[in-house]
């Protein structure tokens, strides 16, 4: 076990909110199949929620999901590729095998849902085809199999030479606990290793929506006679990294081959879109800094928030960089940062840069910005600091009552770096009001910077002393 791994672990994960999955990347699962087959029924009995609008129209999954969810112990990232837009005229783009070679290419692991109640069609034969002759593992899942009579019918897909076929009910449940502990055994081992045993590194992800830069900006830093590609070890996907040395530091850019995989698929709006988001994922799985990379000239939009959502729930540091400034007056780029501002009012605490992967301008300051928040991202304040500061924050401003009493709050210790993570030791976890555990965090901002990085604290009840040992001093 890593000591990122850890995090997970400790007295936060009692919490209503848990620390992320420890910084090594979660295996990414794609559910394929044709519309209607119960694509995001299925979603939602592994994501254990309800949220997806389920529908009898075929088509209905136009927005893309993805949540991180476990089985077995295992956590990993479920993504539901959509069905393909039945509208769309363009063969190549509607056909399923378009999904299909997708998931092949993004997932590493690929559960490939039909219905069982009717026949498989001439689309499900191509796609088990393709599937069939890919290298990763894929699961065969017949669903709507709501009771055992309904199985005769799924394994028709042995006739299509599936080797193992899942029977299910997304709908009840039935046999999906065998299809999970499937998928989960398939996943690459984890291997012990330590992805930030070398502190020097910096591992950044640079995430974006389609066209805002991310190749033209790896290609200036990156130059292709000085870049150093390694496949990562312990992963079973072709994430290609490049390492890149500057005034003396280390960067690790992550999935370099991610971004600069170009023109392989079609190009589908809503399929590009969710190439960028996978890319994203797991590009922010496995790095300490994302940085989002913003076209100013078409300014911030709904997607870019969602972007940097993923690294926000994942807590890590974070830079907003505006591309292609060149395109857009100084005047106007004041308007596109306060609108990007807005729109990213969730992490007001990323820095923002202004840069043209163009002409250059602003990288230098990028990679500056890069290093103060991956510096804030493993940062740690000692025991001693943090306790003179708490004992002023209470000073200023106790924790308000709470049915009549205060709860007490003891001390704080940093339990973890990278993100930070404060433990506060308090009677009463329960009774620290939303607005009071913010007014913490706001504190321990302005005291220590933090920049770029969300800053986690969790409440913990003060252990009951066993009977016979002596009261321990705090
Ligand atoms: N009987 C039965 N019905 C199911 C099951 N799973 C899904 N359904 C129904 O099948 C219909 C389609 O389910 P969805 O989950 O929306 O299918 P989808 O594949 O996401 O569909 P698109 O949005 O068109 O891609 C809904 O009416 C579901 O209630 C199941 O296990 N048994
Ligand atoms: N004017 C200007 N154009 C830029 C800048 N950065 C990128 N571009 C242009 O924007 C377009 C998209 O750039 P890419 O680097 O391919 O974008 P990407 O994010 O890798 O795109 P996807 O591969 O589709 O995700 C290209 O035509 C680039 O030449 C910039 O700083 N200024």
């Amino acid at each position: 076990m890593t000591k990122h791994r850890k995090a997970t672990e400790g007295p936060q994960t009692k919490s209503k909110n848990p620390l992320p999955a420890g910084l090594s990347g979660l295996p990414i699962v794609a559910i394929v199949g044709r519309p209607n087959v119960g694509k995001s029924t299925l979603f939602n009995r592994l994501a254990r929620r309800r949220i997806a609008i389920v529908h009898d129209e075929p088509g209905v999954t136009r927005d893309r999901h993805y949540a991180d969810t476990s089985a077995f112990g295992r956590r990993y990232s479920l993504v539901d590729t959509g069905g393909f837009d039945p509208e769309d005229t363009d063969p190549m783009r509607a056909g399923i095998a378009h999904h299909v070679k997708l998931a092949i290419e993004e997932a590493d692991v690929i559960v490939f849902l039909t219905d069982a109640t009717t026949s498989l069609t001439n689309a499900d034969k191509a796609a088990i085809k393709l599937l069939r002759a890919s290298k990763k593992p894929v699961f065969f899942a017949a669903n709507k199999a709501d009771s055992a009579k309904v199985d005769a019918d799924a394994f028709e897909l042995y006739r299509e030479g599936v080797e193992t076929v899942y029977p299910v009910s997304s709908l009840h449940g039935r046999g999906i606990g065998d299809l999970e502990n499937a998928v989960v055994n398939a996943f690459p081992i984890e291997e012990d290793t330590e992805p930030f045993e070398d502190e020097g590194l910096t591992r950044v992800a640079i995430v974006g929506r389609p066209n805002a830069g991310k190749s033209s900006l790896l290609n200036r830093i990156v130059g292709e006679e000085r870049m150093l590609v390694s496949p990562e070890p312990g992963t079973t996907r072709d994430a290609i990294d490049a390492l890149v040395e500057r005034s003396d530091r280390r960067y690790v850019f992550i999935d370099t081959a991610g971004i600069r995989r170009k023109g392989k698929v079609a190009k589908a709006e809503s399929t590009v879109e969710a190439v960028s988001v996978l890319h994203a994922i797991r590009s922010i799985e496995r790095s300490q800094v994302a940085v989002l990379l913003c076209d100013s000239s078409e300014g911030v939009a709904e997607q870019d928030a969602k972007i940097l959502g993923l690294a926000e729930e994942r807590a890590r540091a974070m830079v907003i960089a505006l591309n292609k400034s060149d395109l857009v007056g100084k005047k106007d780029m004041d308007g596109v940062e306060e609108r990007a501002r807005e729109k990213l009012a969730f992490a007001p605490y990323a820095p923002v840069v202004r840069i043209s992967a163009k002409n250059g301008r602003g990288v230098n300051e990028l990679f500056a910005t890069i290093d103060r928040v991956k510096e804030a991202f493993t940062k740690r304040v000692s025991t001693g600091e943090l306790n003179r500061f708490f004992a002023s924050v209470l000073e200023t401003r106790p924790p308000p009552t709470s049915g009549g009493k205060a709860p007490r709050l003891y001390y704080i210790t940093q339990a973890e770096t990278a993100p930070p993570t404060f433990v506060i030791i308090t009677n009463a976890p329960d009774a620290v009001h939303f607005s009071y555990r913010r007014f913490v965090i706001n504190q321990l901002r302005k005291s220590f910077g933090f920049e770029g990085v969300p800053v986690r604290v969790f409440y913990k009840a003060k252990r009951k002393r066993a009977k016979g040992e002596e009261e321990a001093r705090e």
